[in-house]
């Protein structure tokens, strides 16, 4: 188990330069982690890898462990063991699939993509009409300009997932983290986020998304597939998400 500045177990957050490996430079590397919850270990001994400025698609069944690691990665939920050594010591993004605490609060879709700039500047100071730009850049990518002035609690759901994902890209994180973003969207708003998604790995973000999607795990670069808390394959997804691991990991018989 390794100790970081903060002293605590398991997550390294300084810059770690040349985490070298197959696929190039590592965003984070994962070794032995164990963690989960208080009464309930859910990822057992996972050691596997993510690359930097690339997306890496977390795949498997319900109760997986998909959510768990995405909360590992986050810095949410500490590792009972083993170690994650990330390289950049930025604070990451993470998109959940909903987001209780902004939905209850009075206010607009506009604010709330804007909480994502706080990340740069403390909340008790005033955003930069810079800070404003991003956030009307990625409301505008992902569609929802129009919506910039309604409250958030009276959306839709497919459209709050919408303005969550602008949230975090907002934040223009080093890592963004995102949980299931393509649950129940309509067609146009799965080509909007893939767009921004991919417009982010381009300027250099590390995008790592659980997803039940497998022709979306199958567009990204990279896969992690998980099984009952561990680790069954990781790599290309052309390697990964066989018509054999499909077949042992889901029971599927078809690809
Ligand atoms: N807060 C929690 N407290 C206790 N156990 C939890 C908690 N959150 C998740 N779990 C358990 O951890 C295991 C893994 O859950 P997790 O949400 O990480 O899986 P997942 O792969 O994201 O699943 P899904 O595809 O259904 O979203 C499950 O057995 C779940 O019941």
């Amino acid at each position: 188990m390794s100790a970081d500045h903060e002293g605590r177990a398991g997550v390294r957050q300084e810059p770690r330069e040349g985490i070298e490996g197959p696929g190039g430079e590592a965003m984070v590397v994962l070794r032995g982690l164990v963690a989960g919850y208080a009464r309930r270990t859910v990822l057992h001994g996972l050691t596997a890898r993510v690359p930097r400025a690339r997306t890496t698609a977390v795949v498997g069944p319900n109760g997986a462990g998909k959510s768990t690691l995405l909360s590992v990665l986050a810095g949410v939920v500490r590792p009972a063991a083993g170690s994650v050594e990330r390289s950049s010591a930025r604070r990451p993004g993470l998109v959940v699939q909903r987001s209780a605490v902004s939905d209850a609060l009075p206010m607009t879709v506009r604010e709330a993509v804007a909480m994502g700039r706080w990340a740069h500047r403390s909340p008790w100071r005033r955003l930069t009409w810079q800070d404003w730009a991003v956030v009307d850049a990625r409301l505008a990518d992902l569609g929802i300009a129009d919506l910039a002035g309604r409250q958030l609690g009276a959306l839709s759901g497919g459209q709050r997932r919408r303005a969550l994902v602008a949230q975090g890209l907002a934040q223009e994180p080093d890592l963004l983290l995102l949980d299931e973003p393509a649950a129940g969207l309509d067609a146009a708003a799965l080509q909007r986020i893939a767009d921004a998604l991919e417009a982010a790995v381009a300027r250099g973000t590390t995008v790592v998304q659980a997803t039940h999607d497998i022709a979306a795990a199958r567009r990204a670069e990279h896969c992690l597939l998980l099984k009952d808390g561990r680790l069954v394959a990781e790599g290309p997804p052309e390697r990964v998400l066989t018509p054999e691991a499909l077949v042992r990991v889901w029971g599927l018989g078809v690809e």
